[in-house]
């Protein structure tokens, strides 16, 4: 396989993500968390299991179009899961925990990262490539069987709370064209969410050549880990940053401050020739504050009924977002093969257009503080606040099941 179709197999799942999550969130809204959980687990499972099938034509035709149809299937599935997880996760955790539910589920999706980083190399050294993708099915399916868990669990739930008919009734008035409701809070939040990614990701797929070109005395590998070092922390930290968030609340100020904070790490890498490692770290900080405080305010400000919706039209905005900052980025860096050194200049560009992106995440931030005081700060406001406005604090009374039940209007 040539490197350009090898990019095509990571090329195909991010461009599938974007598109199919929109139509994913709706069609959960509108289908409900069973039904999405069942078909987009089993669309991982199917999708795993046909990129693992095409490595057995190894040198046929049929190769390229086999692991092509494997991703397009997996990229669909996996990434419309992450959405009914966190339409459920929204749901019963709502009013509660839901800064440290997100946090957890950020860390165990790190965890696989890291573990995959650690261990799927010395698993191929011993198995071979072929065992090694069938064992990434294997994983697939105990997905699958965990997701089906959470459905019984989800739907066992509901009935004790007795929402399972107010649920379906409000599913069934969901409508495409709700997107035009959604309140300038969310579009808010989405930019906000963008553009702190934009920076993120892009430095992070470059990092390691980024230290190895700039600094000396770095391996491929130390360069790899040191790069990493984002992740990590954001392994450790996502579930201790939920637990903060959840108990201070403000928002909207750890958005602002998590780009504020963020502005150092590029002025670092692009100005100064401090050991890369405190940025990483530094980086990996404020990642897992940001991620904590900004993805589970979205469903704060939109009603539950219309949540799938919201959180694919946001992971779309945001994906889209990191694919046009990827191409900037490649632009700027002007790479024509891998091997040869990137000049320094070229990457400090790179690294002024990292901070322009946290400068305007700053900007979207502070104007969400702003709407959000207008419009009663529920973005903003502590969790003991909180707590008296929603009484005992059960899911039911927790979710705005109906529209435009979002604080002040909602807009
Ligand atoms: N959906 C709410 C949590 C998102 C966490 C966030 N995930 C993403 O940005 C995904 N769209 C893409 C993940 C790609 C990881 N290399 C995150 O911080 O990972």
């Amino acid at each position: 396989m040539t490197p350009a179709q090898y990019n095509l197999l990571y090329a195909i799942y991010a461009w599938t993500n974007a598109v199919v999550v929109i139509l994913a969130g709706f069609l959960i809204d509108k289908l409900g968390n069973r039904f999405g959980v069942f078909v987009f687990s089993l669309m991982t499972v199917l999708g795993s299991s046909v990129f693992a099938l095409g490595s057995h034509f190894k040198g046929s035709p049929y190769l390229l179009p086999m692991m092509l149809t494997g991703r397009l299937l997996f990229g669909s599935g996996n990434g419309s899961l992450t959405i009914v997880q966190n339409r459920i996760t929204a749901f019963w955790f709502r009013g509660k925990e839901l800064a440290l539910a997100f946090g957890l589920t950020l860390s165990f999706s790190r965890l696989g990262s890291v573990l995959n980083f650690f261990f799927t190399q010395q698993f191929e050294a011993k198995f071979g490539m072929q065992w090694t993708l069938w064992g990434g099915t294997l994983l697939c399916v105990l997905g699958f069987v965990s997701a089906l868990t959470v459905s019984v669990l989800d739907k066992v739930g509901m009935k004790q709370l007795g929402l399972d008919g107010v649920i379906q009734q409000e599913s069934k008035k969901v409508r495409i064209q709700d997107i035009q409701r959604l309140p300038l809070r969310y579009w808010l939040l989405v930019l906000t969410i963008m553009f702190f990614y934009n920076g993120v990701f892009p430095f992070v797929a470059d990092a390691s050549k980024f230290i190895q070109d700039k600094y000396s005395g770095y391996s491929q590998q130390a360069a790899a880990y040191i790069a990493g070092a984002v992740y990590d922390s954001s392994l450790v930290l996502s579930a201790a940053a939920g637990i903060l968030i959840d108990y201070v609340g403000l928002r909207g100020v750890f958005a602002v401050g998590c780009a504020a904070l963020t502005l150092p790490v590029f002025a670092l890498l692009a100005f100064t020739f401090v050991p890369p490692l405190v940025s990483t770290i530094w980086l990996g900080i404020t990642y897992s504050f940001a991620a904590a405080s900004m993805w589970p305010s979205i469903p704060l400000v939109v009603p539950q009924a219309t949540l799938g919706t919201a959180m694919g039209l946001a992971t779309s905005v945001q994906m889209v977002g990191v694919g046009l900052s990827n191409l900037v980025v490649g632009h700027v860096l002007g790479t024509k093969s891998s091997e040869l050194k990137i000049p320094l200049w070229r990457w400090q560009q790179m690294m002024i257009f990292m901070l322009a992106n946290t400068v305007a995440c700053i900007v979207a931030s502070v104007s969400l503080n702003i709407v959000d005081k207008k419009q009663g700060a529920t973005l903003n406001g502590t969790r003991k606040g909180a707590a008296l406005e929603r009484g005992d604090g059960s899911p039911a009374e927790a979710a705005p099941l109906l529209r435009g039940e979002t604080g002040n209007g909602g807009s």
